[in-house]
């Protein structure tokens, strides 16, 4: 059987480095193309690669798709930063290339997917909810995408329910204080030396509190999902958002 063509967009960056490992390593994949800042897309054309797995930076990730898209490669994408704008930018240019296909998964770890399943499944059941992200201080975006992602599938989850709104008797708060307000679910980002990737949602009810916590400890446990993503992308055209819908989870 032949291997899967792979290229890496980010691939000196902290996520992408491991993943070229985690592409060389793999018996299904070959590595054709390693590309950072500064480096030509058309490499891509030019080393025929069939998925590219795009890991860069908020700021690049729309001209990458771009190219993808025009050019027919299917794309695996952790980069943070999407927006309802720019999912429907992205949609369109899928239009134009209906064999093509794109999975943005805001975590590929399977710890943080589930998280934000289980969050997702408790939501309605208690009367408060709020989020909690801690990452490195090189992160460049706040609050994270996948605090972002869990925050609104609780607030739809909630909505679903018709739960009412959350108590909260704040009358004076410095800026800031009580979080980003993401679809109403108070979201709070944490940045510390000595951390890499990790989250809590915090629940509270009448007497009882639930903690749903997860630690990315490594950047090896990105791998496992961003494989698997490269491995279904190939046959599922079109916008997939999310890991979840590869892991039959919904
Ligand atoms: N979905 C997920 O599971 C994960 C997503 N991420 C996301 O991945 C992104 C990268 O994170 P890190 O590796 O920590 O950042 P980083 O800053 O270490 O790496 C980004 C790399 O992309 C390069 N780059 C910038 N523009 C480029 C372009 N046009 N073409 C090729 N390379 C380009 C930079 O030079 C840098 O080496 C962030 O948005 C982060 O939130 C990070 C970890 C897990
Ligand atoms: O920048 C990171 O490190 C991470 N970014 C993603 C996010 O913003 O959710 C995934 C993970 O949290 C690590």
């Amino acid at each position: 059987m032949s291997k899967l063509r792979v290229a890496v967009l980010g691939a000196k960056g902290r996520i992408g480095s491991e993943a070229v490992r985690a592409v060389e390593a793999a018996e299904d994949m070959e590595l054709v193309a390693a590309l950072g800042s500064g480096d030509k897309l058309e490499t891509l054309v030019e080393t025929g690669a069939q998925i590219a797995v795009e890991l860069t930076t908020p700021a690049s990730v729309m001209g990458n798709l771009d190219f993808c898209v025009r050019h027919g490669i299917h794309a695996v994408v952790g980069t943070t930063g999407w927006t309802d704008e720019r999912l429907a930018q992205l949609n369109t240019s899928l239009a134009a290339s209906p064999r093509t296909g794109v999975l943005i998964a805001p975590n590929f770890s399977i710890g943080a997917v589930l998280t934000m399943k289980f969050a997702e499944i408790a939501a309605p059941y208690f009367e408060s909810v709020e989020v909690v992200e801690l990452h490195h201080p090189n992160k460049v975006d706040a609050p994270s995408g996948t605090a972002t992602r869990t925050a609104q599938l609780i607030a739809a989850a909630r909505e679903r329910a018709s739960s009412s709104p959350q108590p909260d008797a704040t009358v004076t708060a410095l800026d800031g204080a009580r979080g980003a307000n993401v679809d109403g679910v108070p979201v709070h980002a944490v940045r510390l030396r000595g951390l890499l990737a990790h989250q809590e949602v915090l629940l509270g009810g009448e007497g009882e509190t639930l903690t749903i916590r997860h630690d990315s400890l490594h950047h090896s446990s990105f791998m496992p999902g961003i494989l698997l993503g490269v491995r279904r992308v190939v046959d599922t055209p079109g916008l997939t958002f999310g890991l979840e819908h590869f892991l039959d989870l919904n």
